[in-house]
């Protein structure tokens, strides 16, 4: 079985290109003002019309409402909205019915308290991301490039597609997937040069990385 890759946090369509050719199954674009990686709609827009076809395109949004997810959704060309903020339960069946696009809810893990959350979100997403939790002082939501202790996820089940996200470079990528078992990852500050920028060769070493991991 393979692994599914997601490269998030894309800007240039040279970077969509050359993850979707090294094998990503999805493409991310984060909307995040304080975010380095942060997009406009209108730049998603080329982005994912440009995108080579096959590539999954998602949409991470933190806390987004609907006049926000309305304008985006009816002008990029999206498979999946990822739901990376304190959205309740509630919340992500409500985008999930309003807007008609599969649903990822991303789940910040620091303790086995937070693992118990993912089987709440697993009841109404159709895709969970288990991703580190913010450190409080951090300023982004995601992306931070750190890991979690990938030892609470070991051998769990859950009712949903999920991928393992956090920290993920080509050094670890092979223990992470060999500890938590998982078949999706998602990475963002493992495949760039300095924050929001992404390096072609460190894609495609992932990837790489990722295809001598099982
Ligand atoms: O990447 C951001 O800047 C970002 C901003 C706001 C919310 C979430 C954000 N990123 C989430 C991700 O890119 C990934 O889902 C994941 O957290 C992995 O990030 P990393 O640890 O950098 O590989």
């Amino acid at each position: 079985m393979d692994i599914r890759v997601k490269i998030c946090g894309l800007k240039e369509p040279a970077h969509v290109a050359a993850a979707a050719e090294a094998g990503a199954a999805y493409v991310g674009f984060v909307f995040f003002e304080k975010s380095p990686r942060n997009v406009g709609i209108a730049q998603a827009r080329d982005l994912a019309v440009e995108a080579p076809v096959g590539v999954a395109k998602v949409a991470l949004t933190v806390n987004a409402d609907d006049a926000f997810l309305d304008k985006l959704v009816e002008t990029v060309p999206l498979d999946m909205l990822q739901l990376h903020g304190s959205e309740s339960p509630e919340r992500v069946a409500e985008v999930r019915t309003r807007f008609g696009l599969p649903v990822m809810k991303a789940i910040g893990i620091a303790d086995a308290e937070d693992v118990a959350k993912i089987d709440t979100y697993g009841a109404v997403a159709d895709q969970l991301l288990v991703d580190a939790k913010p450190p409080k002082t951090a300023e982004l939501p995601g992306g931070n490039g750190l890991s979690f202790d990938w030892r609470l996820v070991n051998r769990k089940y859950w009712p949903r597609p999920w991928m393992l996200a956090g920290g993920l470079t080509a050094d670890n990528v092979a223990e992470a997937v060999k500890m938590t078992g998982a078949r999706q990852l998602d990475l963002s500050s493992g495949v760039e040069s300095a924050p929001g920028v992404k390096d072609i060769g460190m894609i495609r070493a992932f990837m790489k990385a990722v295809e001598n991991a099982l």
